[in-house]
């Protein structure tokens, strides 16, 4: 094994989506013949990319239209189902989504992959709707300082707005996701009770979001404190209908999917090359990269339809496009290795 490069020793027992990702690991990979999915894991996972949206919005630079719209067009041929596109929220708050009109009118929309994009309130929704999103997401939080701060009401008002996006929306047959931000931690309130934690996720999944994803917005939970979350969430929403949004700032992103795997949640959502965080979380760094969240998952022979060097390919582009190096440790060791 002289020769072998050490970030592939590290794939040596790696099953077979990993080699179909990389076929020139084949030779130095073991084969195992029984099936290796890892037990108590689900066999599929669906991965929402939402780094067109979350990844970009906190750049300073204005990214230019033509990048974003190449960058959702190369991410659409990646096998990926779910690209969350843009946001229609405020141009005065967040100045690198003011084209969200243009971005979700210019990209190629591949038969097989949705495009949701973010709705605060009716306005936003109907600008959305206007420019062709055929689906929507609403973002909450059950801290109230948070609410304030990201959307400019309390987290009563948003429930009102979010009652009025979701009735429009479920009128005209548009599915909407809902977000519940800073689950594991507040940049304003610290420690976040998991009970209130459920409690916002039930109101989203009974005003008729599809989908709850929990987001740990500035990434400071740990496989501990989700754990805590979920078994307090999972009362109130079925894990079917979870996703788990981390971000990466203290380097628990991959330790805390993996616990909410084992709890039942089979939805995750990552940004090509770990770009991210979100302008009112100040500290908040990346979303976990969606590489290293493929590279695990299919190291463990679970599926996600998702090729791994498209999506590296994809994060290459926008690095280079940002001046950027990737956050990804995967697309870091492919850059050290081929
Ligand atoms: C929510 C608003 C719009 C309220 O903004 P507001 O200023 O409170 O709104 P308003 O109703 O008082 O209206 C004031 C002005 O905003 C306009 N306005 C009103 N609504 C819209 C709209 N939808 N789109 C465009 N313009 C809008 C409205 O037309 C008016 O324009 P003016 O008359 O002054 O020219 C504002 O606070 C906002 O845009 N916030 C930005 C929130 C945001 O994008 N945050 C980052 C994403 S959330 C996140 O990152 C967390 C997440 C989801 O990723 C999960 C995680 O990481 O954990």
């Amino acid at each position: 094994m002289g020769n072998v490069p050490s970030t592939v020793k590290h794939c040596l027992n790696s099953p077979q989506l990993l080699q179909e990702d990389y076929p020139w690991l084949r030779s130095w990979l073991q084969h195992d013949k029984e099936k290796s999915t890892a037990q108590g894991f689900p066999e599929h996972v669906k991965i929402v990319e939402v780094g067109p949206r979350d990844g970009l919005q906190n750049e300073k630079e204005i990214v230019p239209t033509e990048i974003k719209i190449k960058f959702i067009d190369m991410l659409s041929e990646t096998g990926l189902s779910v690209i969350e596109a843009t946001s229609f929220v405020s141009s005065k708050w967040v100045p690198q989504m003011a084209d969200h009109t243009d971005v979700l009118k210019g990209i190629q929309r591949a038969p097989h992959v949705r495009y949701p994009v973010l709705t605060p309130n009716l306005q936003g929704f109907h600008d959305a709707v206007d420019a062709g999103a055929t689906e929507v997401a609403v973002f909450g939080s059950p801290s109230e300082s948070f609410s304030r701060k990201n959307i400019n009401c309390s987290i009563e008002e948003s429930m009102v707005r979010f009652e009025e996006v979701i009735n429009s929306a479920l009128e005209k047959h548009v599915p909407v996701r809902g977000y519940v931000s800073c689950v594991l931690g507040c940049p304003h309130e610290g420690y976040m009770d998991p009970i209130k934690v459920a409690e916002v996720a039930r109101r989203l999944y009974e005003l008729g979001c599809y989908e709850i994803s929990l987001g740990d917005t500035i990434g400071v939970g740990t496989p501990g404190s989700m754990s805590k979350m979920l078994q307090s969430v999972i009362k109130e929403v079925p894990p079917r209908a979870l996703a788990v949004h981390c971000h990466d700032t203290y380097g628990q992103a991959l330790a805390n999917i993996l616990t909410a795997l084992q709890m039942g949640v089979s939805v995750v959502d990552s940004a090509v090359a770990g770009l991210g965080g979100c302008p009112y979380a100040q500290g908040s760094s990346g979303n976990v990269s969606t590489e290293d969240v493929l590279y695990m998952l299919h190291g463990m022979g679970i599926g996600t339809g998702v090729s791994l060097p498209k999506v590296v390919e994809a994060g290459e582009f926008i690095c280079t496009a940002l001046h950027r190096q990737t956050n990804s440790k995967v697309a870091q060791a492919q850059s050290r290795t081929l």
